[in-house]
């Protein structure tokens, strides 16, 4: 295991995002000097233009390319044309430009959505392309399968160093809490607090509550992130795979290991926030995938696995609601 060299001049697209913050949080802990950082406002990552100027400018040596247009089940449902057109420019700017600026490594991050909907459990990433996917976020998902060909492509044509790593559901401090278009984690923690602040007797659960889900704290896939930009060459370039003949795209999957039903979530987040009445579920609004789960193999073999518990994360992830999001005017 090597590490990411100090000075190294290291771009975080999307730093201020869940993942993209606890990125650099791990950078800076690592001692890592010279992180290049820009808010939307300053780069619009689907001007394919200004993301050309600012690379020949800043000349990165690395990438974690963390931005992008994220949402839960019912904003990639409400929004699909979004979800498609963003991810699609995003990650072609970021990648077209790291190709011509000669970036050493680049960290491309997709999601499980990109698995069949009813691929085999826990899914491989042999699993890649082998099935139909699921409806509530096929645009996005098209999207990050198309980021994931580019990287495989490049590297093919242009000997690029660039990986593709795929993350379960992710929940942790600076995540998004709003009602409708966040993911289940910060959902459930909004909800439960409201309830038990206004002294609701019940919180309404999207869909039957026996999907499944498999769900990493964000400072664990930060972790995992910086650990895969950080290895030495032999097992970078073996992950890579380009000297393999065994057809598989430069893919890695970050989870866990294991899940829980989005019931028993709902029970644990409840138990987190304090909420002591019951449980409604509203099976108008769509389950989505009905499991899952990543094979987290490769992760393992390489010698990298998550190390925040459930619980802890849940805490974490419900004081940062409380400091940050209800705190605020
Ligand atoms: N959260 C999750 O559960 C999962 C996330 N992932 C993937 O992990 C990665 C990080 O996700 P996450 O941190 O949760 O996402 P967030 O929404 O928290 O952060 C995304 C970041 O990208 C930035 N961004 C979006 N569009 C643009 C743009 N056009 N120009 C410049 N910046 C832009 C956002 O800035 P701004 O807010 O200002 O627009 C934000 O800082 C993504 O690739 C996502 O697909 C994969 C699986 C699960
Ligand atoms: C990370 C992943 O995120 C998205 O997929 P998803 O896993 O289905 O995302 P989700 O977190 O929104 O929901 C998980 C489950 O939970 C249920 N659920 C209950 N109650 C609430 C609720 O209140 N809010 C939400 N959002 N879901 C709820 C919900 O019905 C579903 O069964 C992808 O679109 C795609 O973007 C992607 O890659």
């Amino acid at each position: 295991m090597s590490t990411l060299p100090k000075d190294a001049r290291i771009y975080v697209a999307g730093h201020r995002g869940l993942v993209g913050s606890a990125i650099v949080r791990n950078l800076r802990a690592k001692g890592c000097t010279t992180i290049i950082e820009r808010t939307h406002a300053e780069l619009d990552l689907t001007d394919q233009k200004a993301v050309d100027a600012f690379f020949a400018a800043e000349k990165p040596d690395y990438v974690f390319l963390a931005a992008a247009k994220v949402g839960g089940i019912h904003a990639n449902n409400a929004y699909p044309a979004e979800f498609i057109r963003d991810n699609l420019a995003i990650q072609t700017n970021i990648i077209h430009a790291a190709h011509i600026h000669k970036v050493q490594r680049l960290l491309f991050l997709g999601s499980s959505c990109i698995y069949p909907k009813l691929a085999p459990q826990p899914m491989k990433e042999e699993h890649l392309l082998t099935g139909a996917l699921e409806a509530t976020n096929r645009p996005y998902a098209l999207a990050k399968i198309a980021g994931i060909e580019m990287c495989w492509a490049y590297n093919r044509q242009y000997g690029t160093q660039f990986l593709a790593a795929m993350p379960t559901n992710l929940y942790g401090p600076g995540d998004n809490y709003h009602p409708d278009n966040s993911h289940v984690i910060p959902a459930l923690i909004r909800k439960f607090h409201e309830a038990k602040a206004s002294g609701a007797p019940t919180v309404t659960v999207w869909g039957t509550g026996t999907p499944r889900r498999e769900f990493l704290y964000s400072d664990d896939m930060a972790d995992a992130c910086v650990y895969l930009m950080s290895l030495a060459e032999a097992p970078y370039t073996a992950l890579l795979g380009q000297d393999r003949n065994d057809g598989l795209a430069p893919l890695v999957n970050i989870g866990v290991g294991h899940d829980l039903s989005i019931r028993e979530l709902a029970e644990a987040v409840a138990k987190t926030v304090g909420f002591t009445g019951s449980l409604t579920f509203d099976t108008t609004k769509p389950d989505g995938t009905m499991r899952k789960l990543m094979d987290v193999s490769r992760m393992t073999a390489i010698g990298w696995q998550a190390s925040t518990s459930f619980e802890d994360g849940l805490k974490s992830a419900y004081a940062d609601f409380q400091a940050n999001v209800i705190q605020k005017p």
